[in-house]
């Protein structure tokens, strides 16, 4: 984690606020025009700042997020506090905001300052994908669509504990993320999500509702956590799946006879087994998982290159190739795409492999 990112609390916004942030505390004093963007800096496209500005939307994801007296609130992605405001008028006890640009710190800083809701709000200044966030019980945001995947996995693989996240995201995203078994847009993500938490499409949003306007239409998603952890290594789980998907368009038999693939999977057995020979009881494998490609959860074929000269037998691959094949046989899953399996399939392979000497990480 980024030991680097400084914690600001809002009430100490008299330190904070620049010029500029004085002049938006005073355009903000009046509530009702507070979502209309004054143009008083530029804003980058490629940080994904586009302001949803639609009250009745902001409000309708209020709503959704069904927040209850008490609840700790992490948002990330504040921007200038369209949402922010809403969530603090909420029946939440206070929000946690994680905002990497300055400007938009001192933005909303200023903003919730004006309106007297500042003792209920923290804002970490940093990005969302390194930043250490503090307990939350729910998460609710508009979060740059360029972190998706990565912020994604950093709640649901990270070592937080909440309610539920109710997030918009980019509109096809969220129909991947809620796709099932056989859908044509199924895929790793999907599967990953699926395998700790339950997600549900909530509403789309069009993108007449955001300054600027971007090219994309979104949809509110909503994914809450299982309360019951799987029985599974997930880091492996994670490893399988990557393996499954990065050619998901083929049979497992197919994508598990290819020559790379098998000395790749051999390799990494090989060290698996010598690591937990060399390091018995070593640490979780999940505190790999913060952030970087192994935060990636979505489909992309990650880098499995075989790399390294070999420096084994052809009978001892040949022998590992037979596990392969007899772990696919026993389950009738070779002619099988992963992109029709369930979970609870996949998961039989997965242990059948295991139980062969077949590791994935
Ligand atoms: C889509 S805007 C949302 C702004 C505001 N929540 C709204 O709905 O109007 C995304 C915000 O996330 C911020 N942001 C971009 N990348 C970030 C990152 N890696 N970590 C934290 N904030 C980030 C941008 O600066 C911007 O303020």
């Amino acid at each position: 984690m980024n030991r680097a990112v400084s914690s600001v609390r809002s009430c100490h916004v008299a330190r904070l606020v620049s010029s500029r942030g004085a002049a938006a505390a005073a355009a903000f004093s009046s509530p009702a025009a507070a979502e209309a963007w004054d143009r008083r800096f530029r804003l980058h496209k490629p940080r994904g700042q586009h302001l949803l500005t639609n009250p009745r939307v902001l409000d309708a994801i209020v709503r959704r997020a069904a927040l209850r007296p008490g609840d700790a609130v992490l948002e990330v992605g504040p921007g200038t506090g369209n949402l922010t405001v809403r969530l603090l008028e909420s029946p939440a006890a206070r929000v946690s905001a994680v905002e990497i640009d300055p400007r938009m710190v001192d933005a909303v800083t200023a903003r919730v300052d004006a309106l007297g809701l500042a003792h209920k709000l923290t804002v970490i200044k940093g990005d969302a994908v390194e930043a250490e966030f503090p307990e939350f019980d729910v998460c609710v945001a508009n979060i740059p669509y360029g972190i998706s995947s990565p912020l994604i996995a950093k709640l649901l693989f990270g070592p937080y504990r909440f309610r539920a996240a109710t997030l918009l995201l980019q509109k096809e995203f969220a129909r991947r993320l809620v796709a099932v078994p056989g859908d044509s847009e199924y895929n790793r993500l999907a599967t990953n999500v699926r395998m700790v938490a339950d997600a549900r499409l909530l509403m789309d949003v069009s993108k007449r509702d955001f300054v600027p306007m971007p090219k994309v239409d979104s949809s509110l998603v909503e994914i809450r956590p299982r309360a019951a952890a799987p029985d599974v290594d997930l880091a492996e789980w994670l490893a399988f799946t990557r393996a499954c998907f990065g050619q998901k368009n083929k049979t497992l038999g197919a994508i598990f006879k290819q020559k790379r693939k098998v000395l790749e999977l051999f390799r990494r057995s090989r060290g698996a087994d010598e690591r937990r020979n060399d390091n018995a009881g070593g640490s979780s494998s999940l505190v790999r998982l913060g952030g970087g490609d192994d935060g990636d959860i979505s489909d992309n074929d990650g880098n499995d290159s075989y790399d390294g000269a070999a420096s084994f037998s052809e009978e001892e691959v040949t022998a590992f190739k037979a596990k392969i094949a007899g772990a696919l046989e026993s389950t009738e899953l070779a002619g099988k795409r992963p992109s029709k399996l369930s979970n609870d399939e996949l998961l039989r392979l997965l242990r059948l492999f295991n139980e062969q000497g077949v590791r994935f990480q």
